[in-house]
């Protein structure tokens, strides 16, 4: 734990979906705060965290820039009743939604799909014009769900369109959700079967992912269990938008079965027990790169290989597996950023709002695209990223604890 800590560097910040670090190759990092001061009220939940300067950052061998996404624990929000005028998904009421179809993965984790009650030809998360291919508009974006029971909001991270599918312009989303034991809205929506009506509201932009990458073309994303819905939206939107770009993505998952049913069958390595841990014969396990095609892929396993066979060899996926002990360590992070070999970059401008570090510790995770004009010098800008994204514990474990940084709840920062 502290071992983490220290690998990320010496601050970071919480961001409410993700947290910003420095990668090795890549020189500072960015951070993200979580509430912004642009934002209405009560609309911004916590699972998702940002960190700012990281443990990365502190030791920063070239500067290189890291954004780490962070999902982290949920708020609670009070919501106000939706306006009968309302009823296309938009950022101020909740409007229905039908459950079309949900996908176990495992005893906890499934993939679930809605549709509007109401179709819009032009949901707010598009960007293309009607009649042109539907492209989302931001690389990283979610949607409240409400509780209506207990008047509970919290975020949740579409997940891309699978392989050869548009965004449907009848405004359906998939989602990747774990029910958390005691947790309110994720227990609740683990209840609800096809053809139940749930509540959304949104568009909510999530960390300016183009405007802090820049001219960069480089990112890592360390991704706890649904985190990865964050991380294969930044993957697509990276690698669609850059042919040169790369993208590794460090999925930690507590179960192999996340990403293959019927492990045992298909060649899992074995879990290690306590003995094996100690024996010096016997080392410890350790994460692996993901082959492909996945044996046994689940769900979730089947779009990242659909990703895989679209962009070949500029998405890496490795998997760390709690239960076979073969956890991300600091090593294997910095393994992987330095692998990336990009170019180091130069300082950022001292007053660029997206890539000066002292500017991007208190950066909202929630933020709109281009709020945050870079100011450096044409041929430096942007910044290779270093993102996070996971349940609280997962991102105070590698970006630190929460703290408040000038008025601001901050994760990564210290
Ligand atoms: C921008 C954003 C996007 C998100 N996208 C997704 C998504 O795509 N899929 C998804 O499943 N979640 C996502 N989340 C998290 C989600 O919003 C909720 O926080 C989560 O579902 C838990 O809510 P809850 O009401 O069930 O738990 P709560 O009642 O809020 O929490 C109950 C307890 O569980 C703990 N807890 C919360 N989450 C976890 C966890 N993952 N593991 C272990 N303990 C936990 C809390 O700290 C608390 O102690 C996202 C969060 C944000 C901010």
């Amino acid at each position: 734990m502290n071992c983490s800590r220290r690998a990320m560097g010496a601050c970071g910040r919480i961001l409410t979906g993700g947290s910003t670090r420095s990668l090795p190759s890549l020189p500072s990092i960015t951070s993200c705060a979580r509430h912004s001061p642009a934002q209405k009220p009560m609309k911004r939940p916590n699972r998702y965290q940002g960190a700012t300067k990281s443990p990365l950052e502190a030791r920063t061998i070239n500067p290189a820039l890291a954004v780490v996404l962070l999902i982290g624990g949920g708020a609670t929000y009070y919501l106000a009743t939706p306006s009968s005028q309302d009823q296309v998904l938009n950022q101020d009421t909740f409007v229905p939604y039908t459950i079309t179809s949900r996908e176990a993965i495992s005893a906890s984790s499934f993939i679930f799909t809605v549709a509007p009650q109401h179709p819009n030809p032009a949901p707010s998360y598009l960007a293309a014009e009607p009649g042109d291919p539907a492209a989302w508009r931001y690389p990283l974006w979610s949607v409240e769900f409400k509780q209506p029971e207990v008047q509970i909001a919290r975020n949740y991270t579409p997940l891309p369109p699978v392989e050869g599918e548009q965004p449907l312009r009848d405004g359906t989303l998939r989602f990747y959700v774990r029910s958390i034991p005691g947790g309110e809205m994720s227990t609740y929506l683990g209840r609800l079967g096809v053809g139940r009506e749930v509540w959304l509201r949104g568009t909510h932009p999530g960390f300016d992912v183009a405007t802090r990458l820049g001219s960069q073309r480089n990112v890592v994303f360390l991704a706890g269990g649904t985190g990865i819905a964050p991380a294969m939206q930044v993957a697509k939107a990276v690698l669609d938008g850059h042919a040169d770009a790369r993208f590794t993505l460090l999925w930690a998952i507590r179960s192999r079965e996340e990403l293959q049913q019927a492990p045992d069958v298909f060649g899992r390595p074995a879990s290690a027990s306590w003995w094996d841990v100690f024996r010096s014969s016997n080392p410890r396990p350790q994460p692996s790169e993901v082959d492909h095609p996945i044996a046994a892929a689940s769900p979730l396993g089947r779009e990242l290989e659909a990703m895989k066979a679209r962009y070949g060899d500029r998405l890496r996926v490795h998997v760390g597996v709690d239960d076979e002990s073969s956890q991300f360590r600091e090593s294997h992070i910095w393994t992987s950023i330095q692998s990336l070999r990009a170019a180091p970059t130069l300082p950022s401008a001292p007053d660029c709002q997206s890539h000066n570090q002292k500017f991007h510790a208190p950066a909202s995770e929630f933020e709109p695209a281009g709020a945050r004009p870079c100011t450096c010098r044409p041929d430096n800008r942007g910044k290779n990223l270093f993102m996070v994204s996971g349940p609280e514990g997962f991102i105070s474990h590698y970006a630190g604890p929460k703290v408040w940084l000038g008025g601001v709840e901050t994760q990564g920062a210290c």
